[in-house]
């Protein structure tokens, strides 16, 4: 999703190996999210408030996910604007900071590890998530050392999750580039339970003889090569 997208996110989701399709920023995700193995949020300039369309449209990504298994969730990650966005579809609410967070020498807590581990980020943002209350299934990931805001959430396991800091941009050589190999093995996960899922779909559809049109392009796609799989299994024998 682009709110106002730096080529360095794209160039690095291509140099994990991605395919991306950049989608406008008030596109109605929740009605092709099925067809992707994972939404990237991205950052974006002005008042995260604005987005609302798109806010509406990731809460019933989340929603209508919510109940699912953690693993067969899509993979989302955000960063910036994206954390905001994320944030607000989930529940939370963003606030202008008193001082907005610029440079590229910021401190950041990792709420997840084990032990104490700060690591040094690049910021632009003038608005924050406030997450002094979580909701349920919700949890911070990063917190920033100097002013204590919020730098990032987890949900769905950790299949969802966005930072405020720009790992795609550095003081250091690497820094927080990590989270990007992350979200790649993430989406790489996922796309192997949904073609694991969609041959299971295909086998019933070509035995129920469902018509290839009701079904998402992927699923009528899989559908296509198994029938094909099928037939010629059937006249080896
Ligand atoms: N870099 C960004 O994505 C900035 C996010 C948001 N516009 C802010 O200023 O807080």
């Amino acid at each position: 999703m682009d709110f106002g997208l730096k080529y360095n996110i794209l160039r690095h989701l291509l140099a994990q190996g991605l395919e991306v399709t950049v989608l406008p920023y008030d596109f109605p995700v929740h009605t092709v999210v099925d067809q992707y193995d994972g939404v990237f949020l991205s950052n974006g300039p002005g008042d995260p408030m604005q987005l609302g369309a798109a806010v509406a449209s990731l809460r019933q990504v989340l929603q209508s996910q919510s109940a699912r298994p953690d693993h067969i969730k899509t993979p989302i990650f955000g960063i910036c604007m994206g954390n905001h966005v994320l944030g607000l579809a989930a529940g939370l609410k963003t606030y202008k900071l008193q001082f907005g967070n610029r440079g590229h020498n910021q401190p950041c807590l990792d709420l997840t590890s084990k032990v104490p581990k700060c690591v040094i980020t690049s910021q632009n943002h003038g608005y924050a998530l406030d997450d002094r209350v979580m909701p349920q299934g919700w949890a911070a990931y990063f917190r920033n050392a100097n002013d204590g805001s919020n730098e990032g959430i987890l949900g769905g396991g950790g299949v969802w999750r966005s930072v405020q800091f720009h790992p795609e941009a550095r003081g250091g050589p690497v820094d927080t580039m990590y989270l990007f190999d992350e979200f790649a093995a993430q989406v790489s996960a996922f796309h192997q339970v949904r073609k694991q899922m969609a041959v299971q779909q295909s086998q019933q559809m070509v035995e129920q003889k469902v018509p290839e049109t009701l079904i998402d392009p992927f699923v009528a796609y899989m559908a296509a090569r198994n029938a094909v799989a099928v037939s010629s299994a059937r006249a080896m024998q």
